[in-house]
């Protein structure tokens, strides 16, 4: 993590120039305090004045080194936050698809918040602390040493005991932390869950039954923090144990020193403040290392984010489509056990309109993921004017191909961003995608038109008009290949029919569409049928082809 601060160097060098300036003006106080006190004594006017200079001049230097400091950190910890989830965020962004779902996307949340707030704390805060400290205990050592050298022996002596915590509570500590990290991250990956599907606890009444699943994870997520607390207290206090122990026997010590007429008692206030300014710090140091030490399996979490295989391949440009899409004896298994898809072939020349049609889990929506490389994983090929999908760059795949889904997601904006997604298209070419979707009357019954909120994913809309939204988004884009799944389920037939009329007139156009709707006037403008049952191309050809057949297609349209 301290690469973070290496990348900022001008602003770290002066983060430690800051802090060890401020850690000897700690330590000098105690100096300070032995000339105000020797001053006033002394029964001298003019040396207490002197003094009280001194002490004000002191005050006004620490008071600035201090503001100075506390900028120049947090300046520091902004920039590495930020260089730091930027870093997370990019890699996650750019993950593959099915790298992107291997894991729960609420762990990455938990990571980016709970996880950043434990290392801005117990990582880069706690650095510069343990460096003050560092420093603090080193100057006051010496100056000790040098005030009195059997008080400092003592001291020294003592030490090694809190000294040695950090090596043996650390291990347990960061166990404790990473339990406490992971539980974090299982609570908000539960959270997440309840509140997506808010409407179904709410529809179903079942609030009881999920506030006793929240009650146990958030349960278990204090439990574990309550754990790591406890162990860090009591790490802590034997720390600080040791500490007054050591503050009792500097006192007991320079006692026995003025009695003897060895020290004044303006060292005795020196040797005392120095010995704060030794023990102080060690207690904190102790547990600074051990907190610094507990971060290990937070910053191994998000090496290993930031080590994973993106799934991207460097692949080859593709900008144009120009003849065919080969499906050739594809086999697809989502477990390693069972195919979803069996020994497929099947073409698709360019310009042309086909229609998926099968059973329910029959594999169309399968078939249109392993196109877009959702999953590389399968074998056989698909071939894009012959080369195959999983060789394309990523980017350029998507530049080819656009795919309107069943579940629509709509970003929390107005309706123009989810149209555009936020890129700069003319008002002509945005206007012309909403007369295709079928958009034009809901945009004009709105106040702000296009500009209106959709809220969040869209819950300002109806289903229906979310589809029309993530129409007007795919025809905007003009790939040359657009891919429907079931995109017009929640419209009417009238509109429906429009809609998909509209998209299947676009001449140039390579559409696959998936669809339930065995509409006899619609099906027959589409250039060929594939039927898929249950994983294997059953049958394919035009509408009356298959008609003729009396086959799988004539059963499922009769039933229909
Ligand atoms: N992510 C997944 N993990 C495991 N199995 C899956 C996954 N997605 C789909 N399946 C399974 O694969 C099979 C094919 O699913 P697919 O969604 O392709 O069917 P479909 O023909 O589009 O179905 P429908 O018409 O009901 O939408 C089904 O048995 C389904 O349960």
């Amino acid at each position: 993590m301290y690469k973070y601060m290496l990348k900022h160097k001008l602003l770290t060098v002066f983060n430690i120039a800051f802090t060890i300036i401020d850690s000897a003006l700690n330590v000098a106080l105690a100096l300070v305090l032995k000339l105000l006190f020797e001053a006033g004594s002394s029964g001298s006017i003019i040396e207490l004045r002197n003094a009280i200079v001194v002490f004000s001049l002191y005050i006004f230097v620490s008071s600035i080194v201090w503001m100075i400091l506390k900028a120049l950190r947090a300046s520091l910890l902004r920039k590495c936050l930020t260089d730091l989830k930027n870093q997370i965020f990019t890699k996650i962004i750019y993950r593959s698809i099915n790298v992107f779902n291997e894991e729960n996307s609420a762990k990455s949340i938990s990571l980016l918040t709970n996880d950043i707030n434990i290392l801005e704390q117990d990582y880069y805060t706690n650095l510069f602390e343990l460096l003050t400290n560092l420093v603090g205990f080193i100057i006051a050592t010496i100056a000790l040493i040098r005030l009195n050298i059997y008080i400092a022996l003592f001291i020294f002596i003592l030490e090694l005991i809190p000294l040695s915590m950090p090596v043996v509570f650390g291990k347990s500590l960061s166990k404790h932390k990473n339990k406490y990290s992971d539980s974090i991250g299982l609570f908000t990956v539960k959270i997440k869950d309840i509140f997506s599907g808010f409407e179904v606890v709410k529809g179903f009444n079942i609030e009881k039954r999920i506030l006793k699943d929240y009650s146990i994870s958030n349960g278990e997520a204090e439990l574990a923090r309550y754990r790591y607390n406890i162990f860090a207290g009591i790490t802590d206090s034997l720390a600080l144990a040791f500490g007054l122990i050591m503050f009792l026997g500097t006192i007991g010590l320079s006692r026995y020193f003025v009695i003897n007429g060895k020290m004044t008692i303006g060292y005795m206030i020196a040797a005392t403040q120095l010995m704060n300014n030794i023990v102080n710090p060690l207690v904190a140091l102790s547990s600074r290392l051990n907190r610094l030490k507990s971060t290990k399996l937070i910053e191994d979490k998000i090496n290993d984010i930031l080590n994973k295989e993106d799934g991207s391949v460097e692949g080859i440009s593709k900008n144009s489509f120009d003849d065919k899409i080969c499906f050739n004896n594809v086999s697809f298994s989502y477990d390693g056990e069972k195919n979803v898809l069996k020994n497929v072939n099947f073409t698709i020349e360019k310009g042309r309109k086909y229609a998926i049609v099968g059973n329910s889990g029959g594999g169309k929506s399968t078939v249109l993921k392993l196109l877009l490389r959702y999953y590389d994983n399968f074998s056989g090929d698909i071939l894009i004017d012959g080369i195959d999908n999983r060789n394309i760059k990523a980017e350029d795949l998507y530049k080819l191909v656009t795919i309107i889904h069943q579940n629509i997601y709509m970003f929390d904006s107005s309706i123009k961003d989810n149209i555009t997604l936020f890129e700069g298209y003319d008002d002509t070419d945005v206007e012309n995608a909403i007369k295709k979707a079928g958009l034009g009357a809901l945009i004009n019954k709105l106040d702000h038109g296009i500009n209106s909120a959709v809220g969040e994913n869209g819950c300002n809309l109806s289903g229906g008009e979310k589809q029309r939204i993530a129409i007007a988004r795919a025809i905007i884009k003009n790939t040359p290949i657009l891919v429907i799944d079931e995109a017009t389920s929640s419209l009417d037939n009238e509109t429906s029919y429009n809609i998909e009329n509209s998209i299947l007139n676009i001449p140039d156009l390579t559409c696959i569409v998936v669809t339930h709707k065995l509409n006899e006037d619609i099906l027959k403008r589409y250039d060929e049928i594939l039927v898929l049952k249950d994983g294997t191309l059953s049958e394919k050809g035009t509408f009356g082809e298959l008609m003729g057949k009396k086959g799988f297609f004539y059963n499922l349209y009769n039933v229909a």
